[in-house]
């Protein structure tokens, strides 16, 4: 099946001579359709590296991204953009909702940007904040919902569309134990309508709902839990 995220031999260096730092190194990876991965590592191991380059919010020194089958390098910016905002979504630790905009204006947001027009991209909105149980909450402002709620906003807003790649910064790092897990419920249960999921964790029990966990130390993937291909851990592919 093909992937709807593949990482292909990837290195990216910050830097130069004395000063340089290798993020990646030469990392391969796929998420496949249905698939949540959880991506474990040291801090500064380069999870938030791969997160950045697998979103196409940063580019790398050298190897390829494909977004459901497009090398990001052969797209401009307005074409990285576009895949941006119709194949990928973010959830972020801290949420990142726009205080000023109620939370189905937040979940709208990306397809207005899409060019949708304002009464289809509210529906949409709808869709996805009845998709993970906040539809009842629709005209709150973020300062008015739960740390929990907010992040089921932020859920609703990286799926909103039918976007297939979800791409999480620790989802749960600012929720008590109990919210966090119904986040991850939510994640999962994307994932199994057909979404590919790259989760950054720190905890075990949270690594314990994705599918495979893919471990990095100094840039490099040392371990991989679950892969049912061990060929994905070969540099070299394109697709
Ligand atoms: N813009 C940058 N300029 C220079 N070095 C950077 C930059 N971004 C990341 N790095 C370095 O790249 C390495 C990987 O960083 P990254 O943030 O991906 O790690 P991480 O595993 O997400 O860490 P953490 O768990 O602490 O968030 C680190 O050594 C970091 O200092």
């Amino acid at each position: 099946m093909n992937a709807v995220l593949h990482l292909a031999a990837v290195s990216r260096v910050h830097g130069q001579g004395a000063t340089e730092v290798h993020a990646l190194r030469s990392v391969t990876f796929r998420a496949r359709p249905g698939e949540l991965v959880a991506v474990m590592g040291p801090s500064g191991s380069g999870k938030s590296t791969l997160l950045t380059l697998a979103g196409g919010l940063d580019a790398p020194t050298s190897g390829s991204v494909w977004i459901e089958g497009t090398d990001l390098a052969s797209l401009d910016n307005a074409g990285r953009a576009r895949i941006r905002r119709t194949s990928v979504g973010y959830v972020f630790q801290d949420f990142n909702l726009i205080p000023a905009l109620t939370a189905a204006e937040n979940v709208a947001l990306p397809r207005e940007l899409d060019g949708e027009k304002s009464k289809i991209a509210r529906r949409l909105a709808l869709v996805a904040l009845e998709e993970v149980g906040i539809v009842d909450l629709v005209d709150r402002f973020p300062d008015e919902m739960s740390g929990g709620q907010q992040q089921r906003v932020a859920i609703a807003r990286a799926i909103v569309g039918e976007r297939r790649l979800i791409l999480a910064d620790e989802p749960t790092g600012a929720l008590d134990t109990d919210t966090g897990e119904e986040i991850l419920r939510l994640l999962r249960a994307r994932c199994d309508a057909g979404a590919a999921g790259v989760m950054v964790t720190h905890e075990a029990r949270h690594a314990a709902w994705a599918d495979r966990v893919v471990f990095l130390r100094d840039g490099v993937i040392v371990d991989e839990t679950g892969a049912d291909e061990p060929e994905t851990l070969l540099a070299g592919e394109t697709r």
